[in-house]
């Protein structure tokens, strides 16, 4: 059966209209009205009536028996199955006003009657067997106006003059009921159409959607009408498309039960809210959606706020939804965590280029090993600033605490410049436009940040930074060329950790619930990424969590040694654990596992032990760390020799700062190397000059006259021999060298240029006019260590090890030198002393 007949082709519809056979009805053969018919093969000139007889009939708009068998087409069993029929009637744009003739066709199943005049239908009522009726672009005023045909699917009643819908209770298989651009204003009388699935009233002047109730209604379009509410559509279970374009509709509110809705036009409305399509957020078929023509269009980024909204879609405002702007939409509106860290690192990056750039103290130290950070990282009230006080309390010759900013309000008991630095929101605001932050978070809705000058602060106090911060400060900062050491602080009994929140009285019921939760985002990010936390220490008991993190800071700073040997001694005693410990198939397994399921356990003696002592086997004499330290020191003292201050190149731009600095330190090596000859030869020639010809051999074999100087000394004499001549322990290098600093020798220097492993250069507080004293010195025929008469301040000063000591850099700024916390270095045996 035809669906659609073009009214135009309507002459020749065999070919259009499915008549697979090409017959059709002779004009000139004569038949009883519904008569069967003997198939005919068609045969060029019959087909069509003469065109005069065609147009006086359309003169006078009655259809008449010639042209009615001019009109028929699609032969067929008719319904009874008894007999061969022509089906089928197609008359489109006929001006036909009179179609009565058509009561005799009983028996036809499809009657096309479009762009017509007709104003009576009720020959239909003569057609019990028809199944599709268009009637459209006619002067219809009747709602079906005729006797209802038992099996009638599909209507097709737009472009008439109907305003009246009256009950359809008869048409019970109607399925398609098509009545646009009539003069309906209430929908009504198909409560009892239990087919009924797509219905169309566009184009005509309904205020208001009724009358749809419990139908089974798949296609549904108001487009068109003055309606202004989506409403009294909630049983429409079956709904998938939804046209209500060109309506003033406001709301989206009505649609959200309509679950297997997939399309919805909304085209020119009076959306003005994009939260609105939060309305439809949980349709899960929906894939399309048009907004265009809606003041929601005027707000930027609108697109992107409704792709975020409704992520299923894949159409918007009848253009595709790429997977690009799906991102792009989740980026802007729920960023992942990731997102959230990448962008608060760049924009910090990029607030800082805008400054005049500097050598910062925190960097100063080495350019291959970032500056030392402890990161204490948890959820809040875990205990994580106390513990971080207290840390920075009992190891303060190692870390200081970094001090962050934040726009909240001091609690009861906080110190300004001591827990926070508490600013506005407008000086929190500057300051990162000023790009003084490394990293910032918003939490529970204030701000905090850790700012550039309170690492320098404690960078140039010599000392490693000790912070605290939530998740997202932890993720910022994994972004930056700073490799902390993180410390996760876990509360594992949240009924605890809730009661601890609560004494606090500080937090509202749904603040300490967030809190809780969060709990999870840490448990679940230590899991799925093993070694994101270094360390994972429950903190239900903040002493416990106190004395395991002191431990774990010990092994880290390589203090756990000294204190520890005994200790070692007895476990390394216990040969089982020992094998344990050394098989990596077991003892190692502990480790990573008490890694990966998130919790040390420093009680357990063997895996500590084993761990430190594969550390101590694998880890070569110097750490990287060390090496670094070492040749930042080297460097400092060569620019102290040179009279140069760091001064000098801090405000070259940033991205030609390491490659100046590099091409110094070739060249104050190459001027170093120059100077040391220098001296070297004027201290032999002073030798040979004060000493007898023959005994000139001897002497030249001899040891350096000044080694004994070189020796480290203590107030009780000479030091550890372990220690070399600059204090640095090789088992404890943290600790030994900051106790070490401002000790200085030329002699190791050269020995170290010259080997490049040579023993440690420590910084020494030569000024420029420094350099003329020393030569005058020398000239007199002293050796550059021969101690000098005091002056004011121009005394060049061989610092032994064992004065106090010093917490500036030699020449502007320095500082004493902390290296990157080893990584739990421990070496149970001491370096063999060095030979005398
Ligand atoms: N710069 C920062 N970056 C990320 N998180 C930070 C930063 N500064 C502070 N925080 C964290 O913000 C959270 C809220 O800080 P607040 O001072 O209100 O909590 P707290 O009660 O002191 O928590 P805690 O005792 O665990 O430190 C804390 O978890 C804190 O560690």
């Amino acid at each position: 059966m035809s669906a659609a007949v073009s009214p135009r082709l309507s002459h020749t519809p065999l070919s259009l209209d499915g008549n697979p056979l090409g017959y059709r009805a002779s004009a000139s053969t004569p038949r009883s009205p519904g008569a069967p018919v003997s198939p005919e093969p068609e045969s060029a000139g019959v087909s069509s009536a003469s065109e005069e007889e065609e147009n006086s009939m359309e003169e006078d708009g009655i259809l008449t028996e010639e042209e009615v068998s001019s009109c028929l087409y699609n032969l067929g069993l008719s319904a009874t199955g008894l007999e061969y029929l022509y089906l089928c009637l197609s008359a489109p744009g006929r001006n036909l006003t009179d179609v009565s003739i058509l009561c005799n066709y009983v028996h036809l199943q499809k009657l096309e009657l479009p762009y017509n005049k007709i104003k009576d239908l009720s020959c239909v009522s003569h057609m019990p067997y028809l199944l599709v009726l268009d009637a459209s672009h006619n002067e219809l005023s009747d709602f079906f106006g005729f006797q209802p045909p038992k099996n009638l699917k599909e209507v097709n009643l737009s472009y008439n003059h109907m305003s009246e819908m009256k009950d359809l209770t008869a048409f019970s298989s109607l399925s398609k009921l098509n009545l646009d651009h009539n003069s309906f204003r209430e929908i009504r009388g198909l409560e009892k159409c239990s087919s009924l699935a797509h219905l169309s009233l566009a184009h005509n002047r309904l205020s208001r959607i009724s009358g749809l109730a419990n139908l089974p209604l798949r296609e549904l379009c108001l487009r068109g009408n003055q309606i202004r509410k989506i409403e009294n559509m909630e049983t429409l279970w079956t709904l998938q498309t939804l046209d209500l374009s060109s309506n003033r509709i406001q709301s989206l509110s009505g649609l959200q039960n309509l679950h297997l809705l997939g399309s919805i036009n909304l085209e020119n409305n009076q959306i003005s809210d994009i939260k609105e399509a939060s309305h439809i957020h949980d349709l899960p078929l929906l894939r399309e959606l048009n907004l265009q023509k809606n003041p929601v269009q005027d707000q930027t980024d609108h697109r992107l706020a409704v792709v975020f909204l409704l992520q299923r879609l894949t159409s918007l405002d009848q253009q595709g939804v790429t997977a690009e702007e799906k991102v792009s939409a989740v980026n802007k509106y729920d960023p992942p965590p990731e997102v959230v860290a990448a962008r608060d690192h760049m924009m910090h990056v990029v607030y800082q280029l805008g400054q005049p750039q500097v050598i910062f103290d925190s960097t100063l130290p080495s350019l291959d090993a970032p500056y030392p950070m402890l990161v204490l990282a948890g959820p809040q009230a875990c205990g994580k600033r106390e513990l971080a006080h207290r840390l920075c309390q009992e190891f303060s010759d190692f870390f200081a605490y970094g001090t962050c900013h934040t726009t909240r309000s001091p609690y009861f008991g906080e110190l300004d410049g001591c827990d926070y630095h508490y600013v506005t929101e407008e000086v929190f605001q500057d300051m990162v436009y000023m790009g003084k932050f490394i990293q910032t978070i918003q939490y529970a809705g204030h701000r905090y940040g850790l700012s550039r000058e309170a690492l320098e602060g404690v960078a140039r106090e010599g000392l490693a930074c000790c912070v605290h911060m939530e998740l997202e400060g932890v993720r910022s900062l994994k972004n930056t060329y700073f490799e902390p050491r993180y410390v996760l602080l876990i509360p594992t009994d949240r009924e605890e950790y809730a009661r601890r929140l609560r004494r606090r009285g500080l937090y509202s019921r749904a603040q300490i619930d967030s809190a809780v939760s969060r709990i999870d985002a840490y448990v679940h990010i230590n899991r799925e990424h093993p070694g994101y936390f270094d360390n994972v220490i429950p903190c239900d008991n903040p002493a416990e969590a106190y004395k395991t993190l002191s431990q774990v800071v010990r092994e880290y700073l390589g203090l756990e040694e000294q204190r520890g040997a005994t200790t070692d001694n007895t476990v390394t005693g216990d040969s089982q654990n020992e094998e344990r410990s050394r098989d990596p198939a077991t003892g190692g397994a502990v480790g990573l596992h008490a890694r990966a399921t998130g919790v040390t356990e420093p009680s357990e003696p063997s895996s500590r032990t084993y761990h430190s002592k594969l550390q101590a086997r694998l880890t070569p004499q110097k750490s990287s760390a060390e090496i670094a330290s070492m040749q930042r020191r080297r460097q400092l003292a060569r620019e102290a020799l040179m009279g140069r201050s760091p001064g000098a190149y801090t405000q070259l731009p940033n991205r030609y700062r390491y490659l100046h600095l590099i091409h110094l330190y070739q060249l104050h090596l190459y001027l170093l190397q120059l100077y040391l000859l220098y001296l070297y030869l004027l201290q032999l020639f002073s030798r040979v000059s004060v000493t007898a010809p023959g005994s000139m051999g001897s002497q030249l074999q001899q040891d350096p006259p000044s080694m004994s100087s070189m020796i480290p000394m203590t107030s009780d004499g000479p030091a550890d021999p372990s220690e070399d001549s600059f204090g640095e322990s090789r088992a404890g290098s943290g600790l030994s060298l900051r106790s070490s600093a401002g000790a200085f020798s030329l002699q190791d220097t050269a020995e170290g240029l010259e080997t490049g492993v040579g023993p440690d250069v420590e910084p020494l507080d030569i000024p420029g006019q420094d350099l003329d004293s020393l030569r005058d010195h020398m000239s007199s025929g002293h050796t550059p260590d021969a101690p000098r008469p005091p002056s004011s301040g121009n005394v060049l000063e061989v610092r032994r090890i064992g004065s106090e000591p010093v917490s500036a850099r030699p020449g502007s700024n320095a500082k004493p030198i902390l290296p990157p916390i080893p990584s739990g270095r421990k070496t149970t045996e001491h370096p063999a002393p060095k030979p005398d």
